[in-house]
């Protein structure tokens, strides 16, 4: 068995060997106030730290684009041109495209990482390539019952193994079998399958959670120069790249430290003076507690500032069906209706009106939950002509709702009440539950993340529902309106 010790001394000795790669690299800098420290203790891994008091707008380190793994610099290129005649430019692929042979920037990057990973200590990138992780704390690793935790969250169907398989098989593996020779150098022994896809899986977490998108400025290298082909088919694409000590950087939603892209190199700059024994941060973008766990695998307290929670447009239908006390024939005629509109959403999204942090990365104002989303106000809107356009009886409750617009807010704000309630009830869980076993130190922290993600959820729907019950207490005391000419009369009398 492997003793701490051991593990601790290789951990040392590869952020070593890379700083003093990374120092070589020509081009590089390294400011002599910051040093690379081990952050285990705090499941934050490696990350950089200032040793002294830095100045606002200092260089940190700079980092040549020479040196940047990704399609310019990759000597596949030249061995296997084919692949890097791009499909689309992102990650994001439809059913087709996932099984098309051709390369998205996603998985051209797996196959880059795959190459330099399968070259061993003749690749240039080896000491970067060993502080790369082989773990990953997202939950595409997680175990069925870890993944349980999450309870009734959205980000439980957004995981996406099963794309990511599909991928792998269609245009990572056959590139792979079909250049045997590219791949495996001589001495290494050829890995099977399943050993591929496990490797695969793992430069993709990467990926996700260390590249950068380049922006198209990038210089393109000399051996590409006379490439017109390579420019053209670039233009207005995403190029991702795996920036080497810029992704050492650890991020918050309160950073003080921004990458600047300029021609030949990347720049990390201070936003604001930094104190002797802070952490660099990076910001990785105003994301959810649930969306910085599935690409990052961890969570901070100062992200939950853009928590969001989904509310399915089914619950709000069922529980407006039954407002309604309408049939279920009639409503079937009716979600049928409302499903045709091109515009028809299957979910909402709750969230707060959440300020982006500041240009020196704080965040000064509040997030504050202050209204619904106007798409949903929309549907529902829709969903009652719908009704009256099926209903023939004109007392219905729902045409009365139509016909009068204080009747049709007050409708459409009980059903939303209700509905974010019932939402809250499909975790197993309530917040004061949740809150519990978090300050009870949960010894599990994949458990304690995924306590963190429904709890935060949970909280948005109660501040749902505390706005929505205080638009209905001041539609409840809005003075009745007065009669058109009843208006005329008072402005008459006040003149
Ligand atoms: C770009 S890397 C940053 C360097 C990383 N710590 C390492 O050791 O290589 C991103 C990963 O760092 C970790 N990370 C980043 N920011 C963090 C934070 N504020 N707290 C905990 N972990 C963090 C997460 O595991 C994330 O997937």
């Amino acid at each position: 068995m492997e003793v701490d010790s051991d593990v601790d001394s290789r951990f040392l000795e590869g952020t070593r060997h890379f700083l003093d790669w990374f120092q070589l690299l020509p081009g590089a800098t390294f400011h002599k106030d910051i040093a690379i420290e081990d952050l285990r203790s705090r499941n934050a891994g490696r990350g950089i730290v200032a040793q002294a008091d830095i100045a606002a707008d200092t260089v940190l380190f700079t980092i040549p684009r020479s040196s940047i793994l990704c399609a310019a610099t990759s000597p596949l290129k030249d061995k296997i041109p084919d692949i890097f005649d791009l499909d689309n430019d992102n990650g994001d692929e439809s059913e087709d495209e996932a099984e098309s042979s051709n390369q998205n920037s996603w998985t051209l990057l797996i196959l880059i990482l795959i190459y330099e990973h399968l070259q061993g200590p003749s690749s240039p990138w080896k000491p970067y390539l060993d502080v790369l992780p082989s773990t990953f704390n997202t939950p595409m690793f997680w175990t069925p019952t870890q993944l349980s935790f999450l309870q009734a969250s959205a980000i439980t169907s957004k995981i996406g193994q099963a794309d990511a398989d599909k991928m792998i098989a269609s245009k990572i593996l056959p590139v792979i079998r079909s250049h045997p020779e590219i791949f495996f150098p001589s001495s290494a022994t050829p890995l099977s399958d399943d050993q591929l896809i496990q490797l695969a899986h793992r430069m993709g977490s990467t990926i996700m959670s260390y590249a950068f998108d380049l922006e198209q400025d990038m210089e393109i290298p000399e051996q590409l120069e006379n490439d017109d082909e390579w420019e053209e088919d670039r233009e207005g694409k995403t190029m991702l790249g795996m920036v080497p000590m810029a992704d050492i950087l650890n991020a918050d939603a309160e950073f003080n430290t921004h990458i600047n892209h300029t021609e030949d190199a990347l720049t990390a700059v201070s936003l604001r003076p930094i104190k002797k024994g802070d952490e660099i941060l990076n910001f990785y973008g105003p994301l959810s507690s649930a969306e910085l766990l599935r690409r990052y695998g961890y969570v901070t307290e100062k992200h939950t500032r853009w928590d969001v929670v989904e509310l399915s447009w089914g619950l709000i239908s069922s529980v407006l069906q039954s407002k309604l006390r309408a049939r279920s024939e009639v409503w079937e005629k009716v979600s049928t209706l409302v499903q045709q509109n091109e515009d028809f959403e299957e979910a909402f999204v709750l969230e707060r009106q959440s300020p982006d942090p500041s240009s020196t990365g704080l965040l000064e104002d509040p997030a504050e939950f202050t209204s619904l989303p106007d798409e949903l106000g929309e549907q529902f809107k829709l969903c009652l002509k719908a009704c009256k356009k099926i209903t023939e009886s004109k007392n219905d409750i729902a045409v009365r709702a139509l016909n009068d617009k204080d009747w049709r807010k007050k409708l459409y704000l009980e059903t939303t009440l209700e509905a974010v309630m019932q939402r809250e009830k499909e975790y197993g869980t309530t917040l004061e539950q949740d809150d519990q076993l978090l300050s009870s130190g949960l010894p599990d922290e994949r458990e304690k993340m995924a306590v963190w993600v429904r709890r935060g959820e949970k909280q948005i729907l109660r501040e749902a529902q505390t706005w929505i019950s205080t638009q209905l207490e001041e539609l409840r005391n809005k003075p009745a309106e007065q009669p058109e000419d009843e208006g005329r009369a008072t402005k008459r009398r006040k003149m």
